[in-house]
């Protein structure tokens, strides 16, 4: 494992973040800078491979993968179709606009990813979900093409498939029990074939004045299993290293060409009663954004939605630590589906979607 300071091409400057030393621990080293694995080793050396992703998750809950096997030439295909579909007019992506099944069109101002900041995010998003693949939403974002929409969804199945091989790292170095699935643990829970809300989003935060202080995507953890994250040409997006110690400095997550991001979401930190780290993060203005648009890939891989967020039979996770976690209460009440659920309509104004979508 090694680590990276941002990409050489872009100064921290431009980042428009402070790297000023802190630490959110009297015990470790802050963390500046974000792990990056080499996936390689996942046919080599599982068992090494295993570990580097747990250490990382659990110091952080962000690291970058390389040599994971995603070609470029593919990923350079979705940008293409996503730059493709933002420039359609405002009217052509609102007649697929999102709803509670989460997949469609959301416009810009239309999310509020950090519920605790004023403003609306200045992004706006296309999300294609294991239901939607094949239908007309999909259709209208790849404008109608069927080769390009197959694409999507084999794109998608693929980091689906990734995104399983990683849960496989983590059932390995979690030492889940034989009896209980092995190395196979989550092959269960993250069936391809089973209703749940895992999602492609395509993202755009288009070119625009802004603040380098301001947020354009707010605050936020991700609420499923891990999210795989493509980011290309403008950075901005930063990491804050804990989340009890809201004061300590966000780390750049630079655009580093080949990588994908992975980060360990809400439900995974629930399942581990907070043994790796569901993050915060946000997309800050980037002065380049001035003349240039800013794309992103997300594909949040989710649990089946009848799955139940209570800890999984790892000797790693006991009992104390989910009587310290008494954060997480709420979500144990919940299966993976309803927690998406309730996260989503914190998130979305879903009435008024839904009235812009009865006018249409
Ligand atoms: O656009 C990005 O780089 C990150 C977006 C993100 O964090 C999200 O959609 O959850
Ligand atoms: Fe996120």
């Amino acid at each position: 494992m090694t680590t990276t300071e941002p990409h050489p091409s872009m100064g921290l400057d431009s980042l428009g973040v402070s790297t000023s030393a802190g630490s959110f621990s009297t015990e470790k080293e802050p963390i500046r800078s974000l792990p990056v694995i080499d996936f390689a080793h996942f046919r080599t050396n599982k068992e090494l491979c295993a570990q580097e992703i747990l250490q990382a998750s659990q110091d952080i809950g962000f690291f970058y993968l390389v040599n994971h096997g995603i070609s470029q030439e593919l990923v350079d295909e979705m940008f293409g179709y996503s730059t493709r579909y933002y420039t359609k007019p405002l009217s052509y992506k609102t007649a697929h606009i999102i709803g509670r099944e989460n997949y469609g069109y959301t416009g810009l101002q239309d999310e509020k990813l950090d519920l605790a900041h004023e403003e609306m995010d200045m992004k706006e998003c296309f999300n294609v979900t294991k239901r939607s693949i094949d239908d007309a939403s999909t259709k209208s974002f790849t404008l109608g093409d069927p080769a390009a929409q197959e694409k999507v969804g084999d794109f998608f199945k693929s980091l689906h498939e990734l995104g399983l091989d990683i849960l496989r790292c983590f059932a390995i170095a979690l030492k889940i029990p034989e009896g209980a699935g092995g190395q196979s643990y989550f092959d269960h829970s993250h069936k391809w074939e089973a209703p749940a809300f895992t999602t492609l989003r395509f993202l755009h935060y288009p070119q625009q004045k802004g603040d380098p202080r301001q947020p354009l995507a707010g605050s936020h953890s991700d609420y499923g299993t891990i999210t795989l994250l493509f980011q290309k040409d403008i950075p901005g997006l930063e990491v804050q290293a804990s989340r009890t110690h809201p004061d300590v400095p966000w780390v750049p997550a630079p655009v580093i060409p080949g990588a994908i991001l992975i980060n360990i979401a809400d439900h995974f930190q629930i399942w581990t009663n907070g043994l790796v780290k569901s993050t915060k993060h946000r997309v800050m203005y980037n002065p380049l954004q001035e003349t240039s648009s800013r794309y992103s890939i997300a594909c949040f891989m989710n649990a089946n939605n009848d799955i139940r967020l209570e800890p999984i039979p790892s000797p790693m996770i006991t009992q104390e630590m989910r009587d310290e976690a008494v954060e997480f209460e709420e979500g144990r009440n919940m299966t993976a589906g309803e927690y998406m659920k309730w996260r989503f309509a914190l998130t979305y104004k879903f009435d008024e979607l839904e009235k812009t979508q009865a006018k249409m």
